[in-house]
């Protein structure tokens, strides 16, 4: 029995890069769909869709009348540049009883039914690259033509590669500099903490094997204890201790500072990344 309760029968997937594929693995080891009926196209790398199709058992095709025939959920995976030309081409197929998915950073909803020049049912999702090993942090917005399934097999379907949860369209901008670029973030933190190691002579394997587990560890703490961040902060901090040391220099550099300055200069990035796409589109700009 499929864990989905078949909430899909067919998604066809346009684009075939490192997200599609993360949405397929995960598709699959939550047994939301049977293999044959995840079908993936792209523009016009043949060995990569040969490469899914041998590792997954899916099925591909570059024939639209064969992608679409039956889907009842399509998902856009290309990249945002390309989704102009990828949706005029494949926006004959589209029809308002479909599911449209779409992954694409800052296309709004209105652009997409722009360029298939109807009306669709349209989930949009921001996701991030740890949805490779099942831990994406997802917001998602719907339209008001999803139905109460559709609506159901957008959260099941992100649930696979992580958390998912349910936004309005105007906090995605936020959503992206906040959780869609947080991996990169992080990554930062942990090249810093690896220089540092090496500074003080730790061995780099090592020094590696803790920061992940110091990283890990954190997070569990903050996911899993009633205290906030900050009091779980003052528990590490001896009076006149090491990390009372340590932290004195992250405030004289303002660290957190920074960290605000940087999710706020992402967001407003988003933003203008959206707006910037809609004029290239020539479609309005999202309200
Ligand atoms: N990376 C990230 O952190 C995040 C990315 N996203 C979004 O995910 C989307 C996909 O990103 P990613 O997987 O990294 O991209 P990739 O570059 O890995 O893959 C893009 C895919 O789109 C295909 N493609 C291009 N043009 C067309 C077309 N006209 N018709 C059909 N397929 C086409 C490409 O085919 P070919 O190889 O043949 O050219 C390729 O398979 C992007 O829109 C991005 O904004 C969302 C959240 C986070
Ligand atoms: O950097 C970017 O623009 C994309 C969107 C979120 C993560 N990567």
């Amino acid at each position: 029995m499929e864990k989905g309760g078949n909430v899909m029968k067919k998604i066809a997937i346009v684009g075939a890069g490192s997200m599609a594929e993360a949405l397929i693995s995960g598709i699959l080891e939550d047994h939301l769909i049977d293999r044959k009926n995840i079908w993936v196209t792209n523009n016009s790398n043949e060995k990569r869709l040969e490469s899914l199709k041998e590792r997954y058992g899916i099925s591909s095709t570059y024939d639209l009348d064969t992608l679409f025939d039956d889907a009842d959920v399509v998902m856009l995976a290309m990249k945002p540049k390309d989704a102009d030309r990828a949706i005029m081409t494949i926006r004959h197929h589209l029809t308002e009883q479909m599911l449209v998915v779409s992954v694409l950073a800052g296309v709004s909803m209105n652009t997409i039914e722009s360029l298939a020049e109807k009306s669709l049912s349209i989930a949009r999702a921001m996701p991030n690259t740890s949805a490779a090993v099942g831990k994406s942090a997802t917001a998602i917005a719907i339209n008001s033509r999803v139905t109460d399934k559709q609506h159901e097999t957008t959260k099941q379907l992100f649930a696979t590669v992580g958390l998912a949860r349910f936004v309005e369209e105007e906090q995605l901008d936020a959503v992206t500099g906040l959780s869609g670029s947080g991996p990169a973030y992080i990554y930062y933190l942990i090249e810093a903490m690896e220089n540092s190691a090496a500074e003080i002579g730790l061995e780099k394997e090592m020094a590696q094997e803790l920061i992940v587990q110091t990283l890990i560890g954190a997070a569990e703490m903050v996911k899993h204890s009633s205290k906030s961040p900050e009091q779980l902060r003052r528990e590490v901090t001896s009076p006149g201790g090491t990390t009372e040391a340590g932290v004195k220099v992250l405030e004289e550099h303002g660290v957190q500072q920074a960290f605000i300055s940087c999710i706020q200069a992402a967001t407003a990035q988003s933003k203008k990344m959206g707006n910037a796409l809609c004029s290239q589109l020539k479609v309005g700009k999202p309200s």
